[in-house]
């Protein structure tokens, strides 16, 4: 459904001067540098994925998206989305997806959201019952019924982000590109994002190619992730292989009748200790978890323990670090 193939894309920036001389030489003589948004770039994407498409600040997410949906034009590479190359057959294809930039409203701001939708209707000739029906069933899942008169001015961010998922799937697109779809929004909202999103992948087949900082967004909805850094792909992968592969620590929680001796344990580090209970971090590439629990029962008396994974959170902070990105 989605080949990206070696995309590259550059931007020319023009170079800041600071002090009156270097300012005036400027006005002669500007000097730029290339920043290499993109090195290289490919994967494909089948129908009815929801593709976690992440990395730090500035590492390429939204420049990629920008151009799988037609509104940048790659250097160089191949984009062939649903038959069509994005960029060159704009018109016809943008009938297929739908875009929301969590940092951008399409949608205009001084008049009711209702009005917008009606115009996107017109810009994307939908059949008249085939948007009542898709508005209805927005207006229901989205809960927008109580929002969708008033004007995107005076919508709160959670409102609006509800009425931009709503605007971006009016026309029934069979792709949806999300950059950030849940920032800035309190943890109902982004529930009630999520879930949305869950449902029409699940139910209308839509896929879904997401951008988020939010590691909660990306364990909620993505099977698979795509990581890229200072924009070089770095990682193509199911979650659950990046977690096995990278995700070297677990977190033990134990509570024991009182006890004061030693529980130190190679290949752990004690992150908590009372006579009562300790919380113990544990490198699993030096010992098993059963094997530490083995250990510990040998040195305490038992009442309960827990055992938790590493955060993916922690476990992308952790890659960030060892890809120097
Ligand atoms: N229009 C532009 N002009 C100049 N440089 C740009 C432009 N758009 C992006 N860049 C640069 O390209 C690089 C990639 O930017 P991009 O917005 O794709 O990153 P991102 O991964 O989406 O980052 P963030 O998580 O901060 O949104 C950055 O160094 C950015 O400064």
């Amino acid at each position: 459904m989605i080949k990206v193939e070696g995309i590259t894309k550059s931007f020319k920036v023009a170079k800041r001067s600071t002090g009156l001389l270097q300012a005036t030489k400027a006005l002669f003589h500007r000097e730029h540098t290339i920043v290499e948004a993109l090195k290289d770039i490919s994967f494909t994407i089948e129908p009815g994925e929801i593709v976690g498409y992440i990395g730090p600040n500035g590492a390429g997410k939204s420049t990629t998206i920008k151009i799988m949906s037609g509104i940048l034009v790659p250097d160089g590479g191949n984009c062939s989305i649903m038959g069509f190359t994005p960029w060159k057959e704009r018109t016809q294809y943008v009938k297929n997806i739908g875009v929301v930039f969590g940092q951008r409203s399409q949608l205009w701001w001084d008049v009711p959201v209702i009005d917008s939708f009606e115009l996107l209707k017109d810009i994307y000739k939908v059949p008249p019952q085939e948007y009542k029906t898709t508005l209805d069933l927005l207006n229901e899942t989205l809960e927008l019924k109580d929002i969708i008169n008033a004007p995107v001015r005076q919508l709160s961010l959670g409102q609006r982000m509800r009425c931009e998922i709503a605007a971006s799937l009016l026309h029934n697109p069979k792709i949806l590109f999300l950059d950030e779809p849940t920032i800035g929004l309190d943890a109902v909202s982004k529930i009630a994002v999520r879930q949305f999103i869950k449902t029409i992948n699940q139910e209308k087949g839509v896929t879904v190619v997401l951008t988020t900082h939010d590691m909660n967004d990306i364990e909620a909805l993505a099977n698979r992730v795509i990581l890229i850094g200072k924009g070089s792909l770095l990682y193509d992968g199911k979650l659950e292989e990046l977690r096995r592969r990278f995700g070297t620590h677990k977190t033990i929680t134990a509570d024991y009748r009182k006890n004061t001796n030693s529980i130190d344990i190679p290949g752990t580090t004690i992150i908590h200790w009372s006579p009562e209970h300790a919380v113990l971090s544990i490198d699993t590439e030096q010992i098993l978890t059963s094997d530490v629990i083995a250990e510990l029962s040998k040195k305490v008396d038992l009442l309960d323990v827990t055992i938790e994974s590493q955060p993916i959170e922690d476990i992308i902070v952790q890659l960030y670090k060892e890809f120097q990105i």
